[in-house]
Protein backbone atom coordinates (compact mmCIF):
# COMPACT_ATOMS: atom_id res chain seq x y z
CA UNK A 1 0.00 0.00 0.00
CA UNK A 2 2.88 2.05 0.85
CA UNK A 3 6.26 2.70 -1.27
CA UNK A 4 8.84 4.97 -0.08
CA UNK A 5 11.75 4.73 -2.38
CA UNK A 6 15.33 7.08 -2.03
CA UNK A 7 13.63 9.74 0.41
CA UNK A 8 15.89 12.43 1.26
CA UNK A 9 14.45 15.06 3.61
CA UNK A 10 15.97 17.78 5.37
CA UNK A 11 14.76 20.89 7.57
CA UNK A 12 16.66 23.72 6.66
CA UNK A 13 20.08 22.59 5.85
CA UNK A 14 19.75 19.36 8.25
CA UNK A 15 19.64 16.27 6.67
CA UNK A 16 16.88 13.92 8.42
CA UNK A 17 16.61 10.95 5.75
CA UNK A 18 19.20 9.80 3.35
CA UNK A 19 18.17 7.28 0.75
CA UNK A 20 15.39 5.96 2.88
CA UNK A 21 13.27 3.08 1.73
CA UNK A 22 9.89 1.47 2.67
CA UNK A 23 7.70 -0.70 2.04
CA UNK A 24 4.07 -0.96 3.68
CA UNK A 25 1.64 -3.50 3.22
CA UNK A 26 -2.51 -3.47 4.22
CA UNK A 27 -3.91 -5.34 7.21
CA UNK A 28 -1.87 -4.82 9.37
CA UNK A 29 -0.42 -2.50 12.31
CA UNK A 30 2.95 -1.23 11.89
CA UNK A 31 4.86 0.02 15.11
CA UNK A 32 7.33 2.87 14.26
CA UNK A 33 9.63 2.70 16.61
CA UNK A 34 12.70 5.37 16.63
CA UNK A 35 14.51 6.87 19.56
CA UNK A 36 14.14 10.75 20.00
CA UNK A 37 14.41 12.61 17.16
CA UNK A 38 14.60 9.81 14.61
CA UNK A 39 12.27 11.44 12.76
CA UNK A 40 9.07 9.02 13.12
CA UNK A 41 6.51 12.57 13.40
CA UNK A 42 8.54 13.48 10.35
CA UNK A 43 7.96 10.32 8.25
CA UNK A 44 4.61 10.13 9.28
CA UNK A 45 3.97 13.70 8.39
CA UNK A 46 5.58 12.97 4.70
CA UNK A 47 3.56 9.99 4.30
CA UNK A 48 0.48 12.28 5.04
CA UNK A 49 1.77 14.93 2.62
CA UNK A 50 2.16 17.25 5.32
CA UNK A 51 5.57 18.06 4.82
CA UNK A 52 7.35 17.39 1.17
CA UNK A 53 10.48 15.17 0.24
CA UNK A 54 13.56 16.80 -0.84
CA UNK A 55 14.34 13.99 -3.09
CA UNK A 56 13.23 10.69 -4.03
CA UNK A 57 9.87 8.65 -4.11
CA UNK A 58 6.69 8.06 -2.13
CA UNK A 59 3.79 6.12 -3.06
CA UNK A 60 0.83 5.91 -0.83
CA UNK A 61 -2.44 3.75 -2.85
CA UNK A 62 -0.72 5.27 -5.84
CA UNK A 63 -1.04 8.74 -4.71
CA UNK A 64 2.00 11.16 -4.11
CA UNK A 65 0.78 12.42 -0.77
CA UNK A 66 2.80 15.67 -1.39
CA UNK A 67 0.69 16.79 -4.10
CA UNK A 68 -2.71 16.72 -1.73
CA UNK A 69 -5.38 15.24 -4.51
CA UNK A 70 -8.67 15.62 -2.60
CA UNK A 71 -9.09 11.67 -3.37
CA UNK A 72 -5.46 11.26 -1.00
CA UNK A 73 -6.41 13.01 1.77
CA UNK A 74 -9.97 11.28 2.06
CA UNK A 75 -8.10 8.14 1.97
CA UNK A 76 -6.23 8.72 4.96
CA UNK A 77 -6.53 9.62 8.78
CA UNK A 78 -3.80 11.76 10.96
CA UNK A 79 -4.56 11.47 14.58
CA UNK A 80 -1.27 14.02 16.02
CA UNK A 81 0.19 13.50 19.64
CA UNK A 82 -0.64 17.18 20.22
CA UNK A 83 -4.43 17.90 19.34
CA UNK A 84 -5.76 21.63 18.00
CA UNK A 85 -9.45 20.66 17.78
CA UNK A 86 -12.01 23.41 16.83
CA UNK A 87 -14.32 25.43 18.92
CA UNK A 88 -17.18 22.75 18.03
CA UNK A 89 -19.04 20.07 19.72
CA UNK A 90 -18.57 16.61 18.81
CA UNK A 91 -21.44 16.65 17.46
CA UNK A 92 -20.43 19.83 15.14
CA UNK A 93 -17.09 18.56 14.65
CA UNK A 94 -18.97 15.11 13.00
CA UNK A 95 -21.12 17.16 10.84
CA UNK A 96 -18.76 19.65 9.00
CA UNK A 97 -16.02 17.17 9.13
CA UNK A 98 -16.71 13.52 8.09
CA UNK A 99 -18.47 14.94 4.75
CA UNK A 100 -14.65 14.65 3.66
CA UNK A 101 -14.36 10.92 4.35
CA UNK A 102 -16.38 8.99 1.94
CA UNK A 103 -17.29 5.87 4.15
CA UNK A 104 -17.23 7.78 7.54
CA UNK A 105 -19.17 5.11 10.05
CA UNK A 106 -21.43 7.37 12.09
CA UNK A 107 -22.86 4.50 14.12
CA UNK A 108 -18.93 3.40 14.95
CA UNK A 109 -18.08 6.96 16.13
CA UNK A 110 -21.29 7.28 18.33
CA UNK A 111 -19.82 3.62 19.79
CA UNK A 112 -16.11 4.30 20.38
CA UNK A 113 -17.29 7.66 22.00
CA UNK A 114 -19.85 5.87 24.02
CA UNK A 115 -17.20 2.74 24.97
CA UNK A 116 -14.54 6.12 25.89
CA UNK A 117 -17.00 7.79 27.80
CA UNK A 118 -16.69 10.71 25.92
CA UNK A 119 -19.32 13.40 25.24
CA UNK A 120 -19.91 14.66 21.95
CA UNK A 121 -22.56 16.97 23.37
CA UNK A 122 -19.34 18.87 24.77
CA UNK A 123 -16.87 21.53 23.31
CA UNK A 124 -13.91 19.98 22.03
CA UNK A 125 -12.11 22.59 23.46
CA UNK A 126 -13.38 22.20 26.82
CA UNK A 127 -12.05 18.64 27.00
CA UNK A 128 -9.24 17.09 28.65
CA UNK A 129 -6.25 15.72 26.41
CA UNK A 130 -6.47 12.37 27.18
CA UNK A 131 -10.63 13.33 26.29
CA UNK A 132 -9.60 14.89 23.03
CA UNK A 133 -7.30 12.13 21.99
CA UNK A 134 -10.04 9.92 22.17
CA UNK A 135 -12.68 11.97 20.58
CA UNK A 136 -10.24 12.07 17.70
CA UNK A 137 -9.55 8.30 18.10
CA UNK A 138 -13.20 7.58 17.63
CA UNK A 139 -13.73 9.95 14.59
CA UNK A 140 -10.61 8.55 12.87
CA UNK A 141 -11.12 4.88 13.27
CA UNK A 142 -14.70 5.70 12.28
CA UNK A 143 -13.53 7.36 9.22
CA UNK A 144 -12.78 4.20 7.44
CA UNK A 145 -9.82 5.29 5.95
CA UNK A 146 -7.82 2.94 4.14
CA UNK A 147 -4.99 4.53 6.17
CA UNK A 148 -4.48 5.83 9.36
CA UNK A 149 -1.48 7.40 11.10
CA UNK A 150 -0.76 7.56 14.78
CA UNK A 151 1.48 9.36 16.56
CA UNK A 152 1.72 8.47 19.93
CA UNK A 153 -1.78 7.65 20.55
CA UNK A 154 -1.66 5.96 23.93
CA UNK A 155 0.23 9.55 25.11
CA UNK A 156 -2.40 11.17 27.58
CA UNK A 157 -4.88 7.94 27.64
CA UNK A 158 -5.74 6.46 31.09
CA UNK A 159 -5.01 2.65 31.74
CA UNK A 160 -8.29 1.55 30.80
CA UNK A 161 -8.56 3.66 27.91
CA UNK A 162 -5.41 2.08 26.28
CA UNK A 163 -7.04 -1.10 26.98
CA UNK A 164 -10.20 0.03 24.97
CA UNK A 165 -7.52 1.70 21.83
CA UNK A 166 -6.18 -1.85 21.70
CA UNK A 167 -9.60 -3.40 21.47
CA UNK A 168 -10.95 -0.50 19.02
CA UNK A 169 -8.03 -0.80 16.73
CA UNK A 170 -7.63 -4.71 16.71
CA UNK A 171 -10.73 -4.89 15.51
CA UNK A 172 -10.61 -2.09 13.16
CA UNK A 173 -8.19 -3.10 10.96
CA UNK A 174 -8.99 -5.51 7.91
CA UNK A 175 -7.20 -6.62 4.86
CA UNK A 176 -8.57 -3.33 3.37
CA UNK A 177 -6.76 -1.38 5.91
CA UNK A 178 -3.29 -0.45 7.24
CA UNK A 179 -2.26 1.68 10.50
CA UNK A 180 0.66 3.22 11.42
CA UNK A 181 1.45 3.72 14.92
CA UNK A 182 4.21 5.36 15.90
CA UNK A 183 5.10 4.73 19.49
CA UNK A 184 7.50 5.17 22.71
CA UNK A 185 4.98 2.79 24.38
CA UNK A 186 5.72 -0.15 23.26
CA UNK A 187 4.41 -2.23 26.40
CA UNK A 188 1.02 0.08 25.85
CA UNK A 189 0.75 -1.52 22.26
CA UNK A 190 2.86 -5.01 22.47
CA UNK A 191 0.36 -7.73 20.90
CA UNK A 192 -1.05 -5.16 18.90
CA UNK A 193 2.08 -3.55 16.61
CA UNK A 194 2.99 -6.47 14.06
CA UNK A 195 5.30 -5.75 12.08
CA UNK A 196 7.51 -3.67 13.67
CA UNK A 197 9.60 -1.21 11.94
CA UNK A 198 12.68 1.22 13.40
CA UNK A 199 13.59 4.16 11.94
CA UNK A 200 17.31 4.87 13.00
CA UNK A 201 20.11 7.51 11.53
CA UNK A 202 18.00 8.78 8.48
CA UNK A 203 17.22 5.08 7.28
CA UNK A 204 14.92 2.35 7.86
CA UNK A 205 16.92 -0.19 9.69
CA UNK A 206 14.08 -2.56 10.72
CA UNK A 207 11.02 -3.84 9.36
CA UNK A 208 9.78 -7.46 9.97
CA UNK A 209 7.20 -9.19 11.10
CA UNK A 210 6.40 -10.75 14.65
CA UNK A 211 6.62 -13.96 12.79
CA UNK A 212 9.59 -13.58 11.05
CA UNK A 213 11.51 -11.95 14.54
CA UNK A 214 10.65 -14.89 16.62
CA UNK A 215 11.61 -17.42 14.27
CA UNK A 216 14.76 -15.89 14.08
CA UNK A 217 15.73 -14.30 17.29
CA UNK A 218 15.48 -15.05 20.75
CA UNK A 219 15.38 -13.91 24.05
CA UNK A 220 17.00 -15.15 27.37
CA UNK A 221 17.85 -14.59 30.84
CA UNK A 222 20.87 -15.48 32.63
CA UNK A 223 21.76 -14.75 36.38
CA UNK A 224 25.03 -14.11 37.65
CA UNK A 225 27.21 -11.04 37.35
CA UNK A 226 29.29 -11.90 34.22
CA UNK A 227 28.02 -10.87 30.67
CA UNK A 228 27.06 -13.49 28.51
CA UNK A 229 28.84 -13.73 25.36
CA UNK A 230 28.13 -14.96 21.81
CA UNK A 231 24.62 -13.09 21.49
CA UNK A 232 23.85 -10.01 19.75
CA UNK A 233 22.93 -7.67 22.57
CA UNK A 234 22.50 -8.03 26.37
CA UNK A 235 21.36 -5.62 28.62
CA UNK A 236 21.99 -6.04 32.44
CA UNK A 237 18.75 -6.95 34.71
CA UNK A 238 18.33 -7.44 38.60
CA UNK A 239 20.19 -10.66 39.25
CA UNK A 240 21.83 -10.95 36.13
CA UNK A 241 21.25 -10.38 32.35
CA UNK A 242 18.61 -10.74 29.27
CA UNK A 243 20.34 -11.04 25.52
CA UNK A 244 19.12 -11.73 22.62
CA UNK A 245 20.84 -14.26 20.19
CA UNK A 246 20.02 -15.93 16.88
CA UNK A 247 17.68 -18.51 17.48
CA UNK A 248 19.85 -22.21 16.71
CA UNK A 249 17.97 -24.59 14.86
CA UNK A 250 15.29 -26.77 16.65
CA UNK A 251 15.59 -25.10 20.17
CA UNK A 252 12.33 -23.79 21.81
CA UNK A 253 11.81 -19.72 21.34
CA UNK A 254 11.03 -17.62 24.66
CA UNK A 255 9.02 -14.41 23.12
CA UNK A 256 10.93 -11.22 22.73
CA UNK A 257 10.12 -8.37 24.75
CA UNK A 258 9.66 -5.66 22.09
CA UNK A 259 11.62 -3.17 24.22
CA UNK A 260 14.68 -5.81 24.41
CA UNK A 261 14.32 -5.95 20.59
CA UNK A 262 14.38 -2.16 20.38
CA UNK A 263 17.29 -1.48 22.34
CA UNK A 264 19.34 -4.93 20.95
CA UNK A 265 18.69 -3.36 16.79
CA UNK A 266 19.58 0.05 17.95
CA UNK A 267 23.19 -1.07 19.64
CA UNK A 268 23.51 -3.28 16.67
CA UNK A 269 22.02 -2.52 13.84
CA UNK A 270 24.11 -4.19 11.32
CA UNK A 271 23.72 -7.39 13.00
CA UNK A 272 20.17 -7.13 12.05
CA UNK A 273 20.15 -5.67 9.23
CA UNK A 274 20.14 -8.47 6.67
CA UNK A 275 16.08 -8.51 6.50
CA UNK A 276 15.02 -4.73 6.71
CA UNK A 277 12.37 -5.27 4.01
CA UNK A 278 9.50 -7.05 4.68
CA UNK A 279 9.78 -10.27 2.25
CA UNK A 280 6.78 -11.73 0.54
CA UNK A 281 2.78 -10.48 0.93
CA UNK A 282 1.12 -8.00 -0.88
CA UNK A 283 3.41 -5.06 -0.27
N1 LIG B 1 10.04 22.20 12.11
C1 LIG B 1 11.28 21.74 12.30
N2 LIG B 1 12.35 22.50 11.96
C2 LIG B 1 13.61 22.05 12.13
N3 LIG B 1 13.91 20.83 12.64
C3 LIG B 1 12.89 20.05 12.99
C4 LIG B 1 11.52 20.46 12.84
N4 LIG B 1 10.73 19.47 13.28
C5 LIG B 1 11.55 18.47 13.69
N5 LIG B 1 12.83 18.82 13.51
C6 LIG B 1 14.02 18.01 13.81
O1 LIG B 1 13.94 16.81 13.05
C7 LIG B 1 14.36 15.70 13.83
C8 LIG B 1 13.25 14.65 13.82
O2 LIG B 1 12.11 15.15 14.52
P1 LIG B 1 10.80 14.28 14.69
O3 LIG B 1 9.84 15.08 15.51
O4 LIG B 1 10.36 13.78 13.38
O5 LIG B 1 11.39 13.06 15.54
P2 LIG B 1 10.63 11.93 16.37
O6 LIG B 1 11.29 10.63 16.05
O7 LIG B 1 9.15 12.01 16.15
O8 LIG B 1 11.01 12.38 17.84
P3 LIG B 1 10.26 12.11 19.26
O9 LIG B 1 10.34 10.65 19.52
O10 LIG B 1 11.12 12.89 20.20
O11 LIG B 1 8.87 12.63 19.15
C9 LIG B 1 14.72 16.23 15.20
O12 LIG B 1 16.11 16.40 15.26
C10 LIG B 1 14.02 17.56 15.27
O13 LIG B 1 14.73 18.49 16.05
Amino acid sequence: MIHVRDLEFRYGTHPLFSHLDMDIRGGAIHGLLGLNGAGKTTLLRLLSGQLFPSDGMIDVLGFTPSQRKPDFLSEIFFIPDEINLPDFTGIQYVEMISPFYPWFDAAVCDTLCKDFEVDQRRKLTELSFGQKKKFLLAFGLASMTPIMVMDEPTNGLDIPSKTQFRRAVAAAISPQRCFIISTHQVRDLENLIDPIIIVHNGKIIFNQSIEEISARFSMSHEYGQQPPTEVLYSEQIPGGWVSVHETPAGTDRQPLDLETLFNAVVANPVAFARQTQIQGGTL
